[in-house]
């Protein structure tokens, strides 16, 4: 029998088996000689659950502090890994993108997002693909005017809600938080959907929802134990459910029929449900229509559901603690007010009222708006996980971790930013200074890579007109003789990062001319 090169059976062994053998498990040992990542020891099956309460982005950022910029620790038998340095979100946001941009999902997320039919909790890949495109080019664009006009005129509103309470404390935190509950309602429903009652029982299905997705569960750091429900958490997700699912499809329903009313057409006045109606099918069948947009989904009840929630979550809570962590560093810090009201007076002046295209020539509000974004991430941490297992700075990751940027901690190294803890918006004057549009890893508010926000720029819009106009209308005052040194300027730990005690304040009006 012949051989390759005439050698026999036991020489191959010999000259090129063994040595394979040999070469491999050297590679094999180094690799499952990697360690994890350093951190805190944890105990035997449980690992670090007794460090739970101090998971949150300052608990975090002290880890990050004692052992570097990645720290690991385990929850039952979950692997968590921790990142607080900006070259390490680099290496997780842009050199390893397509590794890391799946999302953790505990039982809550999973049962409320309709098994992770939207966009936000769909992990990566050609379905997620799918929806972004959907969401950027057919809710949050710039070209979709009625998003923008919503934003507008619930300003509006805002300003002459404010405009009868000169003179006395109005609370901006809960004045702020009914704008951009009331600009996204609206952007999503249409302006004439059912108001009062019915907007306060959605607000309460989204509370109840907010605190599900937050809620301690068993079953998520050992899934073996889903059986146990010491918290009646079922009982509570299907209820939770159940009401979004009456409140919404009451809505869609109305929508599908006036667009049958309408011969199948948009009437000009189209909500975001109306645009996602476009993609909807019952039998699944794909609609030519949308050819243009490469789109080969079709959205059921649920996606559509499910990303009217995505829209809710992610566009209320974070332009309002935005805007009311805008307000109190400006509050806090009488200079950069002045500075910005000056700037508003040279750019506006007092005998008009401020329109959009003013905001570009706005440059030292919209550096006061960078350096709260950078204090006060709405977002602290960025929740991202790991489709299979790799190595970040000789360190293994395992597959399926749940990897958190630490967005606030990153904000504030002191090896990035100058004073890091210190409210200068003048830092952003500098030519070259860092932007928020993702290619610099010292500064993510909006996160950065294929993740990253798709509502960045409508959230700005409204951040940004919102300031603005408070600013220009009203000067406002701390209450009861209050100092600025004497505030409390704390903030709280959730899906977003709040001021711990509502900012009150007391306007009083600064223009030569009836505002309305
Ligand atoms: C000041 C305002 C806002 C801030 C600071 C902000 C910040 C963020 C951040 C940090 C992320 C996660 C990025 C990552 O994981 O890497 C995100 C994702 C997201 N944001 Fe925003 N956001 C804002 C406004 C909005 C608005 C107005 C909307 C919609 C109307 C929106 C919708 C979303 C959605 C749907 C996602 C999930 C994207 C995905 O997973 O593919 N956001 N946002």
């Amino acid at each position: 029998m012949e051989f390759i090169y005439g050698l026999q059976p036991i020489p191959i062994l010999l000259y090129f088996v063994l040595p394979l053998l040999f070469l491999l498990s050297i590679v094999v040992k180094k690799r499952s000689k990697l360690p994890y990542p350093p951190g805190p020891k944890g105990l035997p099956v449980i690992g670090n659950m007794s460090m739970m309460d101090q998971l949150t982005h300052r608990g975090l950022a002290q880890l990050g502090k004692k052992y570097g910029g990645i720290v690991h620790l385990r929850i039952g038998m979950l692997h968590m890994v921790s990142v607080t340095s900006p070259d390490i979100a680099r290496q997780v946001l842009q050199v390893q993108d397509n590794i890391f941009s799946d999302r953790p999902a505990n039982v809550a997320i999973k049962y409320l997002t309709y098994d992770r039919s939207d966009m936000a909790f769909a992990n990566y890949g050609p379905f997620w693909r799918q929806m972004r495109k959907i969401c950027v080019m057919k809710l949050f664009s710039r070209k979709r005017e009625e998003s923008w006009n919503s934003v507008r005129e619930e300003v509006d509103s805002t300003i002459l809600t404010v405009l009868p309470q000169t003179g006395s404390p109005v609370n901006i935190g809960e004045l702020v938080f009914m704008l951009t509950m009331n600009i996204i309602y609206r952007a999503a429903f249409g302006s004439d959907v059912v108001q009062g009652k019915a907007k306060e029982h959605f607000i309460s299905i989204l509370q109840e929802f907010s605190k599900l997705f937050g809620a301690f569960n068993l079953a998520d750091f050992f899934p073996g134990l889903n059986w146990l429900d010491p918290q009646s958490l079922t009982t509570r997700l299907t209820k939770a459910r159940k009401s979004l699912d009456g409140f919404i499809d009451k809505i869609i329903d109305e929508h599908m029929e006036k667009k049958k009313i309408n011969g199948g057409c948009l009437d000009g006045d189209d909500d975001m449900v109306d645009n996602l109606l476009a993609f909807y099918s019952e039998d699944g069948k794909k609609d030519v229509a949308h050819e243009d947009l490469k789109v080969s989904i079709t959205l059921s009840r649920d996606h559509i559901k499910a990303i009217i929630m995505d829209v809710m979550f992610g566009g209320t809570e974070t332009v309002a603690s935005a805007i009311e962590w805008a307000m109190a560093e400006l509050l806090h810090s009488p200079e950069d007010l002045k500075k910005v009201q000056e700037e508003l007076d040279e750019v506006v002046g007092q005998n008009r009222r401020l329109q959009e295209s003013d905001l570009e020539k706005l440059t030292y509000l919209k550096c006061c708006i960078k350096e709260t974004l950078r204090l006060h991430p709405p977002i602290p941490l960025l929740l991202h996980e790991n489709s299979q297992e790799t190595e970040i700075a000789g360190y293994t990751i395992p597959a399926r971790s749940r990897v958190t940027i630490n967005v606030y901690a990153i904000g504030r190294d002191q090896d990035a930013w100058v004073d890091a803890d210190t409210f200068k918006p003048s830092r952003f004057l500098n030519e070259g200074a860092a932007d928020f549009k993702g290619s610099n890893f010292e500064f993510l508010p909006f996160g950065s890579g294929r993740r990253s926000c798709p509502g960045m720029q409508l959230g700005l819009y409204g951040l940004e007109l919102t300031v603005a106009h408070l600013l220009h209308c009203f000067s406002w005052n701390l209450p009861n003789g209050m100092k600025p040194s004497e505030m409390n300027m704390n903030d709280m730990f959730g899906l977003t990062a709040p001021r711990e005690v509502r900012l009150v304040a007391v306007p009083s009006t600064r223009l030569n001319f009836p505002l309305f």
